[in-house]
């Protein structure tokens, strides 16, 4: 498995092209524990590079907003931490890609399990150009998640054990399939927290966009403590 530390450096810099319905996209994974900083950092890595970010939870979530007759068994796995049945997600991530005009997607959250994973790749023809894996330990992102705010119906600590409880059992699996194929890149969470809380991660980011190679260096240095 590769790590990396600059993860919008490796977004820039591989893209390999999928098709979907006569659409040519490039597709980065973002996956992670619940609470990791897949969204966070998503919001960044769109901001510099141009991504379009598709939360899956978040379409799930405006899904049940909308009505739709799927919304209340949507919303009854959300409060269980279970997985939503792969055809319901990858219809709204289908529905999300071919109405944007962009062709880079970030889609975070998703595959979830084998099963999401195989039948995304069957049914849409896209692999990845890799994966971003958000690897942090549980006793911080239950601190992160309970400290969240935003009136979700799984951060309560219930329902935060049982996403963890999938997470291990259902959705390690896929990255441990991507990094067989050598697409997974590490993102040490721990390290990029220290810079983001130095605030140093988005100066690293503006003042060095066109200097990719050097900014890594700058970033190693930093995260190794060497001048
Ligand atoms: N590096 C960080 N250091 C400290 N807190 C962070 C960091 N990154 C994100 N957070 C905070 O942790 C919480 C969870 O972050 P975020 O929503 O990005 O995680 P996530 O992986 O997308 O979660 P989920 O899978 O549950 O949607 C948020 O309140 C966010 O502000
Ligand atoms: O592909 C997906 C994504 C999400 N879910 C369900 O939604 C919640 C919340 O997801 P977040 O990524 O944390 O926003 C998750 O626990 C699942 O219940 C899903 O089923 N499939």
């Amino acid at each position: 498995m590769g790590t990396v530390v600059d993860a919008p450096a490796v977004v820039a810099e591989e893209v390999t092209e999928n098709m979907l319905g006569g659409k040519k996209v490039t597709v980065v994974f973002v996956l992670g524990g619940p609470g990791s900083g897949k969204g966070t950092q998503c919001a960044n890595i769109v901001e510099h590079f141009g991504f379009t970010h598709l939360s899956a939870g978040d379409l799930l979530r405006a899904e049940i907003k909308s009505g739709s007759e799927n919304g209340t068994m949507i919303e009854n796995m959300i409060k269980e931490g279970k997985i939503v049945p792969s055809e319901v997600t990858i219809k709204l991530l289908q529905e999300a890609m071919i109405k944007s005009e962009n062709d880079k997607f970030l889609i975070d959250g998703f595959p979830r399990n084998e099963e999401n994973r195989a039948a995304f790749e069957n049914v849409t023809k896209i692999s990845p150009a890799f994966v971003l894996f958000f690897d942090c330990s549980e006793e911080e992102m239950e601190r992160r998640l309970l400290g969240r705010n935003q009136g979700r119906v799984d951060d309560n600590i219930e329902t935060i054990k049982k996403r963890f409880k999938t997470f291990v059992e259902s959705s390690l699996p896929v990255i441990e399939h991507y990094s067989s194929k050598d697409k997974v890149k590490k993102v040490l969470v721990n390290y990029l927290a220290r810079l983001m809380l130095q605030n140093q991660f988005l100066r690293f980011l503006k003042t060095s966009k066109p200097f990719l190679p050097h900014m890594r260096q700058r970033l190693n240095r930093a995260i190794q403590g060497t001048p």
